[in-house]
């Protein structure tokens, strides 16, 4: 992985079903470094979030990953966490990570095993998905982020519906992912439990 990497962000301007959610912003994140977007309900947060993981596309501005790979949108060196878990209900927590796997053309991180360990599912490893639990189905969800290596995570609310100790394994792994060079920008309400940068989103942009 590029050790020097950069998210850009500049002048970035989003509409969404017509509407404006946020004008001209800007921010610059380097390796190692998290980046907590703040604001009130609707301020577009997670619209941010989607537009950097590429699943909403900016109406105006740049965003680059300077020192990344050149062949790859942002998106495709990010992993985005967010609202909806999207797993397999009729597949095992293991067979989940599996299909996760394959479908992003193969494992480069932790062992799938290893995966579950770090986010405590692996007694659980053989029970349909549908059966988990709101925070279980979280744990499983990070998971994934260990499975495949990418050097941005993109977390919307990530400590949903973890408890105490689920979190403090989450900013493990957070801390983990950032001292290995790692960039996070995380949508959050609350202090996280990491040192960070906050990109505060008014909301008040709306026309
Ligand atoms: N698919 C969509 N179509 C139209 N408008 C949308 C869509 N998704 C979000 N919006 C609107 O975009 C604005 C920003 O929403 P967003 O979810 O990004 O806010 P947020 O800051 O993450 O809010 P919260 O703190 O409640 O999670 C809101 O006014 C919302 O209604």
């Amino acid at each position: 992985m590029p050790s020097s990497c950069r998210l850009v962000g500049t002048r970035l301007t989003c509409e969404r079903g017509g509407r404006e959610v946020f004008r001209d912003v800007s921010f610059s994140l380097d390796a190692g470094r998290t980046l907590a977007l703040v604001g009130p309900n609707g301020a577009g947060k997670s619209s941010l979030l989607r537009l950097i993981a590429g699943l909403v596309r900016p109406l105006a501005g740049t965003l680059t990953l300077q020192g990344g790979d050149d062949e790859l949108s942002v998106g495709e060196q990010a992993h985005y966490l967010g609202h909806l878990d999207a797993l397999k209900p009729a597949l095992t927590v293991a067979e989940n990570l599996d299909f996760w796997i394959a479908a992003l053309g193969g494992g480069s991180g932790l062992s799938r095993d290893d995966a579950l360990d770090r986010v405590a599912l692996g007694k659980l490893a053989e029970l349909p998905a549908q059966y988990l639990s709101a925070g279980q189905r979280r744990r499983l969800a990070l998971a994934r982020l260990l499975v495949v290596h990418r050097p941005l995570w993109l977390l919307d609310e990530p400590t949903t519906a973890l408890d105490v100790a689920s979190q403090g394994r989450l900013f493990e792994l957070i801390a983990a992912h950032l001292a290995a060079g790692g960039l996070v920008v995380a949508a959050t309400h609350q202090p996280l439990a990491v040192a960070y940068d906050e990109l505060r989103l008014a909301g008040d942009t709306v026309s």
